[in-house]
């Protein structure tokens, strides 16, 4: 999917909602475990409960290597599911990867050319042959973390490089790359307070902003500070939307507060 065709549902929508798809099988309804692919089955039910609602899934991949074959089945299934019943969704394949060259071009194959995403999450510690791999497919997506969500991001992100903030000499190394028009990145909804200096070094770029819901970010400060002329956002919330319930009526409970954020870009977007 192009950056465009983005955009075209962002405003169709009047939606920048990315869902997590972090499937817990301790966490799910419990009659789903009967089932022969539980960790399907509840991925279906909430894709078909909120396509409507947002522009992107995003299947963090742990969740499903930590079940073995089955878990990569059912993520292949989960996939598979999107891009037939629902192309115009962007898909991210929450991977986190990043490897020497060859290697890079092999993780890239499996997420973008068999699994068929539209992006990837990537590490940059490792640097320009690292990443350009990723780069080298077109329209497709490389998402590279840029400051995280997490508390450990100020272990290194926030830590001074040459003068600069390590995220920023992230943000702005990255711009030089080789398709480089093919990068987004990952910055974190708990550091609102970053989004002015990080806009000023990418300032049409799209960030995937986890940590609204569970980890406390608020979506409003996101936006404020870190919207651009085409929206550049893409705010994700995993365990806040699927796991609102754990009765018969998840899906329905996960697409009411699916809902609930989804009108409230529509009001932040009608301004
Ligand atoms: O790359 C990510 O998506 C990511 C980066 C980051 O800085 N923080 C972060 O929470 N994530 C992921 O975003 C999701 C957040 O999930 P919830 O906290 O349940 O909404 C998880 O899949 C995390 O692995």
């Amino acid at each position: 999917m192009t950056t465009k065709e983005l955009i075209i549902q962002i405003k169709k929508k009047n939606s920048f909602l990315c869902i997590g798809l972090d499937v817990d099988l301790n966490k799910i309804p419990q009659h789903l475990l009967k089932l022969e692919d539980p960790i399907f089955e509840f991925n279906k039910a909430i894709i078909d409960a909120t396509h409507h609602l947002c522009v992107a899934y995003k299947p963090n991949i742990a969740f499903y290597e930590a079940y073995g074959i089955k878990g990569w089945q059912a993520l292949e299934k989960t996939i598979k599911y999107i891009n037939k019943n629902h192309p115009e969704i962007f898909t991210i394949a929450d991977a986190k990867r990043g490897d020497i060259g060859n290697t890079s071009t092999m993780y890239a194959k499996a997420f973008f050319e068999d699994l068929e995403f539209d992006s990837i999450t990537i590490a940059p510690y490792m640097g320009k042959d690292s990443v350009e791999p990723f780069l080298a497919f077109k329209n497709k997506h490389t998402i590279l973390l840029a400051l995280t969500s997490n508390q450990g991001a100020f272990d290194f992100q926030t830590k001074q490089v040459e003068g600069k903030e390590l995220y920023k000499q992230v943000l702005e190394t990255s711009k030089t790359y080789t398709n480089s028009e093919n990068l987004m990145y990952v910055v974190g909804a708990t550091k609102a307070e970053y989004f002015t200096e990080i806009r000023k070094i990418i300032p049409n770029s799209f960030l995937l902003v986890p940590g609204v819901g569970a980890q406390g970010g608020n979506l409003q400060d996101v936006c404020k500070y870190g919207m651009s002329e085409n929206v550049g956002l893409l705010i994700n919330s995993s365990r806040g939307i699927i796991y609102a319930s754990n009765n018969t009526d998840f899906a329905e409970a996960a697409a009411k507060n699916a809902k609930d954020l989804q009108q409230e870009m529509e009001t932040i977007l009608n301004k």
